[in-house]
């Protein structure tokens, strides 16, 4: 069964909006855990926009399940904060700078050597390393010898299309999966996943090890509440 990391970048979104700290990220990180999240996802970018670089620290210090640290490994500062925090598990994604969110995965081709030798930097430091990919058969082959442990398959277009044809959605989901999964990698997927899309990906994805979900399970809890809204979510990966 897949695991559940709740991804609380909006939750610091709301805090930053008046400067103050309500709601306050370290409770609701905890909170998460308590009503059942198997991991904690933050994903600090250099504008501070929701996630501080210091969030990070404090966080360290109190999740007790997987800590998921997401960012863009170009950013040395990205780089020494992973370091310095030492979390389970960091995932390398290619943003650029002033980026509104996360929007394409690597090019495991054009950037293997420079994958290959930032991933060893985090995995001589004892950190699973995962890597932001398309749902491309090439991308994932050339992801392997980078010698990354997982691949996180960006949902974004299995998510949008899932409404007109979920069949056409998940199919190149499914190859790169089983191409990930025959060349011994693990399989984290995330962005724009949600109560209606997400069991679908999940059944058609047997080897999935971890979600993380943000957006659209933050916003879930205003009508639901975050303890029923993560047990939703948690069904939904049965
Ligand atoms: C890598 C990924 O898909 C998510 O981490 C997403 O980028 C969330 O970041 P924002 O909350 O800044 O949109
Ligand atoms: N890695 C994806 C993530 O952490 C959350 O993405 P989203 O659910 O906020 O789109």
């Amino acid at each position: 069964m897949a695991r559940l990391s709740v991804n609380i970048n909006k939750i610091a979104t709301l805090r930053n909006s008046r400067g103050g700290d309500n709601p306050n990220l370290i409770q609701v990180a905890k909170d998460c855990e308590r009503f059942g999240a198997q991991g904690i996802t933050v994903h600090p970018r250099p504008d501070e926009r929701h996630i501080r670089y210091n969030d990070v620290f404090e966080l360290k210090q109190v999740v007790k399940t997987e800590f998921n640290i997401e960012g863009n490994c170009e950013e040395q500062k990205f780089v020494n904060l992973v370091l310095a925090n030492k979390p389970e598990q960091v995932t390398l994604v290619p943003d650029i700078l002033g980026q509104l969110t996360s929007n394409h995965g690597w090019d495991t081709i054009a950037n293997q050597h420079y994958l290959q030798k930032i991933i060893k930097v985090f995995k001589d430091e004892g950190i699973r390393v995962s890597i932001f990919v398309d749902p491309v058969v090439e991308m994932v082959k050339a992801a392997a010898t980078t010698g990354t442990d997982r691949i996180e398959l960006y949902t974004e277009a299995y998510a949008t299309q899932y409404h007109q044809n979920k069949e056409q959605a998940i199919a190149p989901y499914v190859k790169a999966a089983e191409v990930a999964h025959e060349l011994g990698l693990g399989i984290n997927a995330g962005h724009d996943l949600d109560l209606n899309n997400l069991k679908y990906f999940a059944q058609n994805i047997p080897a999935l090890d971890e979600v993380s979900i943000g957006h659209a399970l933050i916003t879930d809890a205003l009508y639901y509440g975050l303890e029923n809204t993560i047990q939703m979510y948690l069904r939904q990966l049965v």
